[in-house]
């Protein structure tokens, strides 16, 4: 068994890049979230939010025709486009070339939502962030995993994880077939859980940040948004997913002694981004 490389306070600071005091909107990097169906909006919502809160510039949200008004109500700051259908999307045409792209949370599983997510794969050489049900239509279609970037980043929980590697009988036959995996398609897994670990080619890292609140609806949503938006900011994949989620852990430490375990929602993780990233500049 291989033993994980702790993700600490002191590893991410020397990955962490503070702002540049002349940088502007056009250069801090812009992402695109592809999201949501009928009913599954708020997935869109909050990885979208969550990018816009882990400081890139800009924000373009790909949804179907159903989340428009509330996609644009919800978040100000966010450009929305939609896709030509109503519930779920057909056809993914994207009107701005941006840094990075994070695609899966709320998406849903249709066929025409398997064809279009194909037709994006085939055609798109942008760094990506694969998450939720684009993970588990990749995993219904093993050959599309060839037609990943190098170094895209997968975020699956477990449930994902297993629907993309097969069943394992422990955690090290887990943690092999997963390096195996990410050997394979040359991609970076974010195996999330509790706690979260990271393998890159035959290395696993484990986050130190987290605990139990994290445990709500839309959770791994938000982390989408945030590996996404530091992915848009230029920091490398391996870096932008490892300070994602020892981030996104340090939101529920820093939040818990005001909401319990019981109280903290996934919007909590967001509102508390900002008091997560000061603590890197102490
Ligand atoms: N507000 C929204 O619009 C929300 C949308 N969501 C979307 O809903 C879709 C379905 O996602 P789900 O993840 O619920 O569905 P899945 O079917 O992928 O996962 C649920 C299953 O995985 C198991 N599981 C999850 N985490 C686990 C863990 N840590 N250990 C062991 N088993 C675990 C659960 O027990 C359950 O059986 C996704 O597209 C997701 O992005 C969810 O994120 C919830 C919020
Ligand atoms: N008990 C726990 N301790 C630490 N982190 C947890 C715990 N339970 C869940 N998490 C984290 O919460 C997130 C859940 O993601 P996911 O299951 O995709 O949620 P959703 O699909 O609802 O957005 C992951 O980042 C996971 O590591
Ligand atoms: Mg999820």
């Amino acid at each position: 068994m291989i033993i994980p490389i702790p993700i600490t306070k002191q590893e991410i600071l020397k990955i962490y890049k503070p702002v540049n005091p002349v940088t502007h909107k056009g250069i801090q990097g812009h992402v695109v979230i592809i999201a949501g169906s009928y009913g599954k909006i708020g997935a869109a919502v909050l990885s979208s939010k969550a990018a816009l809160k882990s400081g890139c510039g800009l924000v373009t949200t790909f949804v179907p025709k159903c989340g428009y008004e509330i996609l644009q109500m919800a978040i100000a700051e966010v450009m929305v486009v939609t896709d030509a259908n109503s519930n779920f999307i057909t056809d993914i045409q994207l009107p701005v070339i941006p840094q990075s792209i994070g695609i899966g949370p709320g998406l849903g599983q249709e066929q025409a939502t398997q064809k279009a997510v194909f037709k994006f794969l085939e055609n798109n050489i942008l760094p990506l962030v694969i998450d939720a049900d684009a993970l588990n239509i990749l995993a219904q279609n093993p050959s599309w995993l060839g037609l990943l970037p190098p170094n895209s980043i997968l975020t699956p929980h477990p449930k994902e994880l297993e629907r993309l590697i097969g069943k394992w009988q422990s955690e090290t036959e887990k943690f092999e077939n997963t390096i195996a995996f990410s050997e394979k398609y040359n991609v970076i897994m974010v195996m999330k859980g509790a706690p979260t670990h990271i393998v890159f080619k035959n290395t696993i890292y484990q986050n130190t940040t987290g605990n139990a609140a994290l445990a709500t609806a839309g959770s791994g949503d938000v982390l989408t948004g945030i590996i996404t938006s530091l992915l848009a900011q230029g920091y490398e994949p391996l870096h932008a997913a490892q300070l994602g989620v020892f981030l996104h852990g340090l939101t529920a430490d820093i939040a818990l002694p005001e909401t319990g375990y019981q109280s903290f929602t996934a919007s909590d993780i967001i509102a508390n981004l900002g008091k997560a990233f000061l603590s890197l500049e102490k």
